[in-house]
């Protein structure tokens, strides 16, 4: 399957002297149907990569393709349109607005997006409220939901563009085991069922021993990547059997 991102000997430093490097020499890529997860070390520039490849950060050396397009040197809006275009993103902190019910802080980007009239906004964002498995309780604010309903009302306003690819740093970082679960369930299916691309910074062994490919970083650099997915069907070697 093609790749969604591909990064090539991808870098990022800061400006000093020495320069400060964030990321150096990291060539990965994320694919649609897979649970990515990105660990390593407190500091070793997770976030800092996560940046890069939502093209929130702009590396400062080598390549990075969205869907076989190289991006890096695009202009600031042609990035932005690229990023509320095609990608989702979902934080430690939710972001939902307090004074707004699920509900309402899942339309708003749709309404936005989509110029939509109110009232297919409002379906389609009951749609993806139903989808993280929050269809009863979208006419509560956040502050009358658990956490992990919050980040999960959270993902669901992030597929507002329907995103082919759902970045998230850290999504589960405030929560407890319990609610944890329930977001990472719900992240599995954006992959799984609905063939999305979701790569996530993680702290949480237990999220990255679940995850499909799980990338691990030290010191700014990919150290080793482990893809658990199935080996992809070869080839049919040799000559077809014969009838006799
Ligand atoms: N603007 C900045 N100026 C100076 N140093 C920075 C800046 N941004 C990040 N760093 C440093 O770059 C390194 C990588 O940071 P990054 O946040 O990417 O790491 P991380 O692996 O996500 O860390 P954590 O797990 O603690 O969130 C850290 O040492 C950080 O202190």
């Amino acid at each position: 399957m093609s790749a969604i991102l591909e990064t090539r000997n991808l870098g990022r430093n800061l400006p000093g002297d020495p320069p400060i490097v964030l990321v150096r020499d990291v060539n990965v890529t994320i694919e649609p149907g897979a649970f990515t997860t990105i660990v390593g070390p407190s500091g070793c520039g997770k976030s800092s990569l996560l940046y890069l490849l939502g093209l929130i950060d702009r590396p400062t050396t080598g390549e990075l393709l969205v869907e076989g397009r190289e991006v890096s040197q695009l202009s600031g809006d042609e990035r932005a349109r690229i990023r509320l275009a095609r990608f989702g993103f979902v934080f430690q902190f939710h972001f939902l607005l307090p004074e707004f019910s699920a509900l309402e802080n899942v339309m708003l980007p749709i309404q936005r997006l989509g110029r939509l009239p109110i009232a297919q906004a409002r379906e389609q964002a009951l749609g993806l409220l139903a989808g993280v498995g929050l269809e009863d309780k979208h006419g509560k604010t956040p502050d009358r939901l658990s956490g992990g309903e919050r980040q999960r009302v959270a993902i669901a306003r992030a597929l507002a563009n329907d995103p082919i690819l759902i970045l998230g740093d850290e999504p589960t970082g405030n929560l407890d085991s319990h609610n944890s679960a329930r977001v990472v369930e719900t992240l599995h299916a954006l992959a799984h069922e609905q063939g999305r691309a979701v790569a996530c910074v993680t702290h949480d062994p237990g999220i990255a021993e679940a995850s499909d490919v799980q990338i691990e970083m030290l010191d700014g650099r990919v150290e080793n990547v482990i893809d658990r997915r199935p080996a992809k069907p070869q080839g049919l070697l040799g000559r077809e059997p014969s009838a006799d």
